[in-house]
């Protein structure tokens, strides 16, 4: 894998780049569709890559691990194989997924020690182990494991946490180099800066990062609950410590708003739930703003989802219609809304990208944060 950072924009710190995978070429800023059991949830892969025009997706190590198994994506060959997906995989190590989702977890400097939250069995994740399990799953990108620093927090568990996940990292690389890739294509290694809202730990997890010369790296430990400001000074001051020749990856962030206030900070990945999980509860992001399907507003407007929007769900499908599926239940509404909120989100950063070569970024984007935070 390795970046080519292409422009960057003069009125703002947003870059214009390309990730070259084995898997294919990513646009940066690129935001990352999350299939988390190997599905992005209520959408077909084709319409992943038509529709949405999605150019990775996340899958995730903790639930892959446990359902469907290793053996059984092993036997598949790999992931991409075992889901049909031929574009770039992200995986996430792990660290976040077990800190917010096993039934119970003890956390001691081997590993993390944790409880199925499908069946209740033991299993233990170390960094080795997470490496070796993400080389099995295939993933083009793969993470460091690490500790997300749980917000808000004390300086001193903060501080201990951080030195954790740096030696955790040490372990990761010195895996990640005595093993090789199980399907002949390269995978890459992010690490993952820690140091929760504490400016000073921050800087100390960014220059350690930056000092391990990945071909990537993570900005971990926010989108957990802190004040937006919060997020956006620490995403600014490691921005300003990790190289610039490498692309900048902020974990489950976020927002549209969020998005475009990181990408001007020097941000160029982005993975969130949010529009898919909003999708499943009729909420749209739209060009005016975000929209609730469910309101009775809605129920006898016969206008397309959204007369900008840039796939075939927009133009085709009516609000009336979405209205009637959504307090139906029926399937094709999460079809429907999930496509339209990732393609919303793809089509956000595309034009991001747009912008920031041809040098409109900065007024566009605060064009945009205004409208994008309405509610109609
Ligand atoms: N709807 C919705 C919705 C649900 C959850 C979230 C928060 C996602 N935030 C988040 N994901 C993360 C993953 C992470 N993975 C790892 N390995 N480490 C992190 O520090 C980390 C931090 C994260 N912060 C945001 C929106």
């Amino acid at each position: 894998m390795h970046f080519e950072l292409k422009h960057t924009d003069p009125h703002s710190k947003a870059r214009a780049g390309l990730i070259h995978t084995d898997h294919g070429t990513i646009e940066t800023p690129i935001f990352m569709p999350v299939g988390t059991q190997g599905t992005v949830k209520g959408v077909h892969q084709q319409e992943l890559r038509d529709d949405v025009e999605a150019q990775i997706i996340l899958g995730n190590t903790f639930h892959l691990y446990l359902r469907p198994g290793l053996d059984v994506i092993e036997g598949a060959g790999g992931l991409h194989q075992f889901i049909g997906w031929e574009r770039p995989i992200l995986t996430d190590s792990g660290g976040y997924q077990v800190y917010s989702l096993a039934t119970s977890r003890k956390i001691t400097e081997e590993g993390v020690r944790f409880q199925s939250h499908h069946d209740g069995s033991y299993h233990f994740f170390s960094p080795e182990r997470a490496i070796d399990i993400q080389r099995t799953i295939g993933a083009d990108i793969i993470m460091a494991f690490d500790e997300c620093t749980p917000y808000p927090c004390e300086y001193n568990y903060a501080k201990r946490s951080m030195h954790m996940t740096h030696r955790w990292l040490k372990r990761c690389i010195t895996q990640m180099d005595s093993t090789e890739p199980k399907y002949g294509y390269s995978q890459a290694l992010f690490p993952i800066v820690q140091g929760s809202v504490y400016p000073d730990l921050r800087k100390e997890s960014a220059e350690f990062i930056a000092e391990q010369h990945a071909v990537g790296n993570a900005i971990g430990g926010l989108s957990v609950g802190e004040p937006d400001e919060d997020m956006y000074s620490m995403t600014d001051l490691v921005c300003s410590i990790l190289p610039t020749d490498k692309p900048r990856y902020l974990m489950g962030v976020g927002t549209p708003v969020n998005i475009l206030e990181s990408i001007a900070l020097g941000v160029d990945m982005f993975d969130c739930v949010m529009p898919s999980r909003n999708a499943r509860h009729g909420m749209l992001f739209t060009s005016e703003g975000t929209i609730n399907i469910k309101n009775h507003k809605w129920r006898m407007d016969y206008s397309p989802l959204d007369p900008n929007g840039t796939t075939y769900v927009d133009q085709v499908y009516t609000k009336a219609y979405l209205h009637h599926l959504i307090k139906a239940k029926e399937n094709l509404a999460i079809q429907i809304a999930t496509i339209h909120n990732l393609a919303f989100y793809l089509a956000l950063v595309k034009e991001a990208r747009r912008r920031i070569l041809d040098g409109t970024f900065r007024t566009w984007k605060d064009e945009q944060v205004k409208k994008l935070g309405r509610r109609i």
